[in-house]
């Protein structure tokens, strides 16, 4: 099934996912110069209970953080969206290096890692039904870049050994993902897609402007997580981003000036 790998990476997903070439696919190249201020944008409102994270997991693409979404504890209002979105999990995607991982990028820069939180839009029974709606996720995407240590990601790294093949998982509870967030929530906002396979063009995506710092030494333990199952052929979980896509003609707005 499709990877990050040569035969089974993002220049093959076509094959299987003939909407890789489709009109709203993201990732993206921002280019802040390019995007217009709207004035009309509201302030993005998260609110979360850190009450909500149940579990942690490797999926085999990713680690990820899932939220009980069974009543409206986490959500997310405001900003480009209309109604209530309800926050299902967090995950990360990585380079093997420094010089790259975040899938989508800034004015052609990449940065080493990007945190996405997947929303979903309550005007939808569930998330199984809202991801096949052009208006079903909001998914806020946040930048890291090299700095000092990140305490705040640290709980999060310290359940990497417990979770290092796909397919483990352990509890994580008590976790408040705004604590991830920068300082900041100016955004740049554009209709896009799943970043991954189904690639479903369903996607408003909110991506910050500032991003949070990761030291070296943190990117090291998230590069030290395995793409294969216990007893599999071992190999480390890196790279695991799509390129930017092409724009077709979508408008790229900022919250900010
Ligand atoms: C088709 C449904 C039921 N399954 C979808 C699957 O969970 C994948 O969901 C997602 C959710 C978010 C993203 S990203 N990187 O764009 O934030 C990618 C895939
Ligand atoms: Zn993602």
């Amino acid at each position: 099934s499709w990877g990050y790998g040569a035969d089974n990476g993002p220049e093959k997903w076509e094959e299987g996912f003939p909407i890789a070439n489709g009109p709203r696919q993201s990732p993206i190249d921002i280019v802040p110069t390019q995007a217009q201020h709207d004035p009309s944008l509201k302030l993005l409102k998260l609110k979360y209970d850190p009450a909500t994270a149940q579990g942690i997991l490797n999926n085999g693409h990713s680690i990820q953080v899932d939220f009980a979404d069974d009543d409206d504890s986490s959500t997310m209002t405001g900003g480009p969206i209309s109604g209530t979105y309800r926050l299902r999990q967090f995950h990360f995607h990585w380079g093997d290096s420094d010089d790259r991982g975040s899938e989508h990028t800034i004015a052609g820069n990449m940065f080493p890692s990007e945190l996405h939180l997947v929303h979903w839009n309550t005007k939808y029974p569930s998330f199984g039904d809202a991801v096949s709606q052009p208006d079903g996720l909001g998914v806020v995407g946040v930048l890291l870049k090299i700095g000092s240590a990140n305490p705040r990601l640290q709980k999060i790294i310290d359940a990497f050994d417990e979770i290092k093949s796909k397919g483990k998982q352990t509890t994580f509870s008590n976790f408040d993902p705004r604590t991830l967030l920068p300082a900041s929530l100016d955004y740049w906002t554009y209709d896009g897609s799943l970043t991954t396979p189904p690639l479903l063009e369903t996607v408003t995506w909110i991506v910050l402007k500032e991003p949070i710092s990761v030291s070296p030494g943190q990117m090291a333990k998230f590069r030290s997580l395995l793409f294969n199952a216990e007893g599999e052929e071992r190999c480390c979980m890196v790279d695991n981003y799509r390129p930017p896509q092409p724009l077709k003609g979508r408008k790229v707005r900022a919250s900010f000036k």
